[in-house]
């Protein structure tokens, strides 16, 4: 038998290129993968997939984005680290898009001894002049990496991406139990779901402004209860989250509601409250509580 691989494979790239919906296709399973943040190894994993021969255990990086706050700046710090733990790292770059928005980032790409490949994704929206001209453009970018044409969506050579991500992955035992899927809880499963609920019905200032805490996951026979926090920073943003009497937040928790009893398969009842805890992205405990910071 073939030796067992294992490694640490972190997606990076601008927001809105596609990393989430390419993690998806490989997981296979759009619900199963969906944990978060900090870690307390340096690692912000989403998804573990898991072969006979091999474990391929994946993480994203948020947005490369010039920091403009204490919050921001601990997220450059995952994307850092995915330098320094990753065993190949996945450059994602969408249809379109020219170079890193931040230079000192694009050069440590450039320089990195760990295996880069350059995803060219949404090429579904191009036409083949269009196609090939990116092709050359990042190619000449970035001459040491390996470029692959994908679209994530599409599922277009997302499988080839797979398989030499599987060939590039050391030789080692599996860090997690193979029946794993994340290495996150049910909980913060919960709060993924609220914050997609939340990025869907308000407008910019709000999602970002949020953080939640499912206080309460009570797995019963037949159904699970959950009690969870929304916090926002200032009371101005309360008032906006919980809506003309209550009318907003009690569309998020209906959509959660529905989204989780299909996860869970069982009949789910959640209860969300909405807690000011002040200005809480740029207090260092704050960050160091909701895992962002070590
Ligand atoms: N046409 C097309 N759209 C895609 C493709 N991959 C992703 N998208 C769309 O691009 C948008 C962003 O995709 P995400 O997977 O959320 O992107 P992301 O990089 O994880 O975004 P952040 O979490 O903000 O960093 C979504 O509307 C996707 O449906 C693709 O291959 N083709």
């Amino acid at each position: 038998m073939e030796k067992h691989k294992a490694g640490f494979v972190n997606i990076i790239g601008n927001p809105n290129v596609g990393k989430s919906t390419l993690m998806n296709a490989f997981i296979g399973e759009k619900l199963s993968i969906i944990t978060s943040k900090a870690q307390t190894t340096r690692h912000r994993i989403l998804g573990i997939v898991n072969g006979d021969d091999f474990q391929m255990i994946l993480s994203d990086t948020p947005g490369i984005i010039k920091p403009a706050y204490e919050l921001q700046s601990a997220m450059m710090d995952f994307v850092k680290s995915a330098f320094e733990d990753a065993d190949v790292l996945l450059y994602m770059v969408e249809i379109g898009e020219r170079a890193l928005k931040d230079e000192s980032f694009f050069s440590r790409l450039k320089e990195s001894k760990i295996p880069v490949l350059l995803l060219l994704n949404k090429i579904d929206t191009a036409d083949q002049a269009l196609l090939e001209e990116q092709v050359q453009y990042w190619q000449e970018q970035l001459p040491e990496a390996e470029l692959h044409p994908i679209s994530a969506l599409t599922n277009f050579n997302v499988k080839n991406v797979f398989e030499r991500i599987v060939a590039l992955l050391p030789e080692a035992p599996p860090y997690f139990p193979k029946d794993q899927l994340t290495d996150r809880p049910e909980r913060f499963f919960v709060n993924e779901t609220i914050r997609e609920k939340i990025l869907k019905h308000y407008k910019k200032e709000i999602p970002y402004a949020v953080e939640i805490e499912t206080e309460e996951f009570l797995e019963a026979e037949d159904i699970i209860r959950i009690s969870a926090v929304i916090m926002v920073e200032r009371n101005s943003q309360k008032g906006i989250l919980i809506g003309h009497k209550g009318s907003a937040l009690k569309r998020v928790g209906v959509e959660a509601r529905k989204d989780l009893e299909q996860f869970f398969g069982k009949q789910v009842h959640i209860e969300l409250y909405v807690k000011v805890n002040k200005n809480w992205r740029s207090n260092s405990n704050q960050l160091k509580r909701f895992g962002y910071q070590s």
